[in-house]
């Protein structure tokens, strides 16, 4: 049995809105803790793990309704909570999942016939099983090491680049020569701006990359 510890801010069921896998049911389980700072990061109540945060396994497993909390819970304890809902593709995120060694939870649920997908910044070393689908949304220049970045490129299944600008599309093209060439590359414009959104329409046309524009703000889900 592992002891692996993981501090979560919320498990729920919702539609994958972003990326290869948009449109798929999944359970999400959302990690406590990130100190990258992305400044229009949509998930700010995940950064903190305050000690007058912690609730129950219960509590935690709904929606947090953006609130700032976590609970401890081990691999074991998250199977159980999973095997609750329907999903049999698993999404997990943040914060920065990637604070934690994610290979015994993961080696769990594919065991169990889940698939795992990761959502990471690339900024922490990459602990996870094999069969997990890793989408790496690289945060350029932000803290973490550059060399941790490249290994999280190599590891990467897709590539999901937040896009505000052009020149977050050159700092991409910068980045790409660590990536496998089977790589899926999308484009997400950042909190559903036009004018990011027109320029990742037009770039994923250029270079046939595939355009990720956070379905469940659209559909009005989680
Ligand atoms: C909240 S992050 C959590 C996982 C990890 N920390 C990361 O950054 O990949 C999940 C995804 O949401 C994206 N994201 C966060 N805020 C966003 C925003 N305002 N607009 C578009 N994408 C956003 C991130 O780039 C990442 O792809
Ligand atoms: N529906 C839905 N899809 C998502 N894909 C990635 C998300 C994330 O916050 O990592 C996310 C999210 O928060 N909700
Ligand atoms: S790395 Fe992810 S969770 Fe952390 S601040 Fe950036 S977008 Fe938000
Ligand atoms: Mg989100």
């Amino acid at each position: 049995m592992s002891d692996v510890i993981y501090r979560v801010n919320e498990v729920f069921e919702t539609i994958q809105g972003e990326g290869f896998y948009s449109g798929t049911p999944a359970v999400f389980i959302r990690m406590q803790g990130c100190d990258v700072g992305c400044p229009w990061c949509d998930t700010k109540h995940t950064w903190t793990v305050a000690l007058d945060d912690e609730r129950s396994l219960a509590e935690i497993n709904q929606p947090s309704g953006d609130r700032q909390r976590w609970a401890q819970a081990s691999a074991d304890e998250l199977l159980v909570l999973i095997q609750s809902y329907q999903a049999k593709h698993i999404v997990i995120t943040g914060g920065e999942p990637c604070w934690y060694d994610l290979k015994p939870l993961t080696a769990k649920l594919h065991d169990q016939g889940y698939m795992c997908q990761l959502e990471t910044s690339g900024t922490y070393d990459i602990q996870i099983d094999e069969r997990s689908f890793v989408t790496v949304s690289p945060k350029i220049n932000m803290r973490g090491k550059r060399d941790v970045l490249a290994s999280a490129m190599q590891r990467a299944n897709e590539v999901k680049h937040p896009v505000g600008r052009q020149s977050d599309i050159d700092a991409l093209d910068a980045l790409l020569v660590h990536c496998p060439t089977e790589a899926q590359i999308a484009l997400q414009p950042i909190s559903q701006q036009k004018r990011a959104t027109d320029l990742c329409i037009q770039t994923c046309i250029d270079r046939n990359w595939r355009l990720s524009v956070q379905l469940h703000k659209y559909i009005g889900v989680l």
